[in-house]
């Protein structure tokens, strides 16, 4: 109830933003974790700083900012990028999953797969100019885009790390990471959980093109430019055909899904794993 509340405040306030600011010509809207810029192509930028990790604040804003383009029939398609220097996102809030309770859990997945369900059979074109460290959900976003730009930076990863952490990427995960590079690289990437490097990641397919740093705006752009030549409606149902059967095979079973996420986290064995990882990514600052 609170979250609905507040995804109305939101909405609100997020319309009223949209319309001062296109009264000052500056084609944009934002909250304070997205900033969609409508000038020319557009383009959306996660600013969830440090690590852009997606916090139920920041899925919720994100989820807001797609479905106001979604709303636009003047926006045929959107870059997905990052204003956190050298991250693109650290994929999920680890934070937001470990040491909760089931109930903020089960609502933290729900917004997950609320965003996913968006973005994986989005109407609109959707580019992802990769330009930083991409692990997990980081990379969940990238692979619901139609095509993938990365940053030749080697100190950049992709890739789903999830039996890193020692936790198991959802069947959903998995499925699109098939789709996308194959079984038999899916199978290896996910069970030894594999972060590949921009040239390792353009191999695999994990990505479709590796670009110098400075480049992977421009490309992006012109990769759109050449997308939105093609007429809608014939890529929109060309995209619907080769996605819907994934998309509904998490639709079909969202609750079951909920609850499976929420018992398997809520385990000591799993809580346990996540604070030693945690642990990790602190001790490596010392
Ligand atoms: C049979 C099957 C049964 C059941 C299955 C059912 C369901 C499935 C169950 C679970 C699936 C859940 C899926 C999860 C997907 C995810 O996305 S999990 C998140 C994975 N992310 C990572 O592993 C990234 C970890 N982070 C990093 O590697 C680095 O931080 C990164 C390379 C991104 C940046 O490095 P750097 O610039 O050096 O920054 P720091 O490491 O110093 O980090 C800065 C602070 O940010 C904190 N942080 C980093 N990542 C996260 C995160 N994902 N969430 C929350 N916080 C994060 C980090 O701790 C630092 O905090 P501090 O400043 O120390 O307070």
């Amino acid at each position: 109830m609170a979250l609905a509340a507040a995804r109305r405040l939101l909405l609100h306030a997020g319309s009223r933003l949209g319309r001062r600011e296109a009264v000052d010509g500056a084609r944009r809207f934002a909250n304070k974790r997205v900033l969609v810029e409508t000038e020319g192509p557009a383009v959306m930028k996660l600013r969830n700083p440090p690590v852009n990790s997606l916090s139920l604040e920041c899925l919720t804003e994100f989820t807001i900012s797609l479905e106001k383009l979604e709303n636009d029939k003047s926006i045929r398609g959107v870059i997905l990028t990052s204003e956190c220097p050298g991250i693109f996102s650290a994929g999920l809030d680890l934070l937001e999953m470990y040491g909760r309770n089931p109930a903020h859990y089960a609502e933290y997945w729900k917004n997950v797969q609320e965003l996913w369900l968006r973005l994986y059979t989005s109407n609109m074109i959707l580019v992802s100019a990769i330009n930083g460290a991409s692990p997990a959900g980081g990379c969940l976003l990238a692979l619901c885009c139609d095509y993938r730009v990365m940053a030749d930076n080697p100190k950049y990863t992709i890739g789903l790390n999830e039996s890193l952490l020692g936790i198991v990427a959802p069947f959903w995960f998995k499925d699109m990471y098939v789709n996308t590079i194959g079984h038999r690289e899916a199978e290896r990437a996910l069970q030894l959980g594999t972060l590949f490097s921009p040239a390792e990641a353009l191999k695999v397919g994990v990505v479709d093109e590796v670009v110098p740093e400075d480049q992977v705006h421009s490309k992006a752009r012109s990769v759109m430019t050449k997308w939105l030549a093609i007429p809608d409606h014939s890529r929109q149902l060309t995209k619907n055909m080769m996605r819907k059967a994934t998309a509904d095979n998490l639709i079909k079973q969202r609750e079951a899904d909920i609850q499976n996420f929420t018992s398997f986290i809520s385990k000591d064995s799993i809580q346990k794993s996540l604070h030693m990882y945690l642990e990790k990514l602190k001790q490596k600052k010392g």
